[in-house]
């Protein structure tokens, strides 16, 4: 079994916790509150902006053209693909997708973010690669079972968000998990340890994430409101 099945089969049970958490059901069934839409648009488009940096610095550890591209890719396909999803999320809501940028992280999607770019910042080529997979894995999993399992009809509230996600094809994974196993191959234990645990936090992220986003996370201490 190549290292990258064998994060992946380690993974298998966060995976399906995310299929089965309320808000991936929600958008698999079409039903979800105006104001969890919101937040997770918010927390989103902030959590792209990190991603965007975690793939940047991932860049500067690359000494071979074609793993600068494909971080680079990656970087494109956020700026100018993945704003897709985001819109059909804000139709439903019935706000504008301009208004939902440029807010504070809430705990969580704080927590994920300081989680990539600590890797991204200390880690190897290897430690990064292993700590932004699950972003792109995650929803192609999810999306292209909802797709199987639903078939949802194109007036189907969230047809936009499962089809982008479900229909995108595997090359661009499947060159990061490729370039993942040729690194493992003479990494040390220790190394490969660092990627599995990186890995897995990212797992564990994706989840909480949707999770936040469902019970609208904010920070437990909130400022008063000034007496008039
Ligand atoms: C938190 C999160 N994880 C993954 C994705 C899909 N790239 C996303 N948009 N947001």
């Amino acid at each position: 079994m190549s290292f990258s099945q064998e994060l992946r089969k380690e993974a298998d049970y966060i995976f399906e916790a995310i299929y089965q958490h309320p808000f991936v059901k929600g958008i698999a069934e079409g039903h979800l509150e105006k104001e969890q839409l919101v937040h997770y648009v918010k927390q989103d488009f902030e959590y792209l902006n990190a991603m965007i940096r975690t793939y940047a610095l991932g860049i500067v550890k690359c000494s071979r053209r074609e793993d600068m591209e494909l971080f680079s890719t990656s970087i494109d396909f956020i700026l100018n693909s993945e704003i897709h999803p985001h819109h059909n999320f804000c139709r439903v809501a019935g706000v504008k997708y301009e208004d939902l940028q440029g807010y504070a992280l809430a705990p969580t999607a704080r927590n994920y973010t300081r989680h990539m770019l600590n890797t991204a910042h200390e880690g190897s080529l290897g430690e990064i690669i292993a700590v932004v997979l699950p972003c792109p894995w995650v929803y192609l999993d999810i999306a292209a079972r909802m797709l199987r399992e639903c078939q949802p009809e194109d007036s189907h509230p969230f047809y936009e968000w499962i089809s982008f996600y479900g229909s995108q094809t595997e090359p661009r994974m499947n060159l990061y998990l490729k370039k993942l196993d040729e690194i493992a191959e003479s990494a040390s234990e220790e190394e490969k340890a660092r990627m599995k645990e990186h890995f897995i936090y990212s797992c564990q992220l994706e989840y909480m994430f949707f999770d936040m986003a469902y019970k609208i996370e904010e920070w437990p201490v909130q400022q008063a409101l000034a007496a008039k």
